[in-house]
């Protein structure tokens, strides 16, 4: 069976400037795919593309087989996605902004209601239900974007650093989620956070300057007594002095 991510030489240029460089690669339903890159190396443009939110220069992403710019809506449908940031509509209530996405998506009436309670029940949003997006902290924002990538639950989820601005507890507990998850799908999450690679992912892909520069399970980066960190440090420093 074919991988629910596939992404073939996926390169994107802004004025000449190439931001994503010849990417390849795939993911299996059951991986975790962990994308790391020092600040600017092209992790959260390669995912804006492979969500279908950014046309590629070159190159093609398909999702669950559906090719991300000519069939938009079919890859759409298998696919959560949390960018990077606050959700859209900060003027909404969170139960309210779920439930317009839940709509878009297709839900109506109890399930709607259903999918809703749900996705707020995983990323424990019920104590602010209704408060609207923008007198939230940083941390729940990003939950209510997370609670809405999770709420059709989707084959492949593409998180642009999942964890960002949660406290322990909330890392602690997004990490767990995603592992309770990563058998029945194909999950792609960027982090700067090396130790979550380690928790959560079953192979990392590291990208310095556009390029990947490594694609390997993190305790095959680990061997030889590096440690993950020190793996990193080599690789992206290395690319920088280049
Ligand atoms: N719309 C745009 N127009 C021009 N340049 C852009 C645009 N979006 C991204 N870039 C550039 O592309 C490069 C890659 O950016 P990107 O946001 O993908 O990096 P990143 O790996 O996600 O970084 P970070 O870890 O800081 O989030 C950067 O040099 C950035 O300035």
């Amino acid at each position: 069976m074919a991988a629910l991510i596939e992404i073939e030489r996926l390169t994107k240029r802004f004025a000449g400037f190439t931001a994503v460089d010849d990417v390849s690669f795939s993911v299996e339903r059951g991986e975790v795919l962990g994308f790391l890159g020092p600040n600017g190396a092209g992790k959260s443009t390669t995912m804006r593309m492979l969500a279908g939110f950014m046309p590629p220069t070159f190159g093609t992403a398909r999702i669950c087989g559906a090719d991300v710019v000519d069939q938009p809506v079919a890859a759409k449908r298998h696919l959560g996605f949390l960018p990077e940031g606050a959700p859209t509509y900060p003027e909404m209530t969170v139960t309210g902004f779920l439930a317009f996405t839940g709509r878009i998506r297709g839900f109506r009436g109890s399930e709607l209601a259903d999918r809703t309670a749900h996705a707020m029940a995983l990323t424990q949003l019920e104590g602010v239900r209704l408060q609207p997006i923008e007198t939230l902290s940083k941390g729940f924002k990003r939950r209510v974007g997370l609670a809405q990538a999770l709420l059709h639950d989707p084959p492949v989820l593409v998180l642009d650093e999942p964890t960002d601005g949660l406290d322990p507890n909330q890392k602690h507990e997004v990490r767990d989620l995603i592992r309770r998850m990563a058998p029945e799908k194909a999950i792609v999450i960027s982090t700067h956070i090396l130790e979550e690679v380690g928790a959560v992912c079953t192979r990392a892909i590291i990208i310095a300057r556009g390029k990947v520069v490594v694609d390997a399970p993190p305790s095959v980066l680990e061997e030889q007594g590096s440690t993950l960190d020190e793996v990193f440090r080599r690789l992206t420093l290395g690319q920088e002095a280049a």
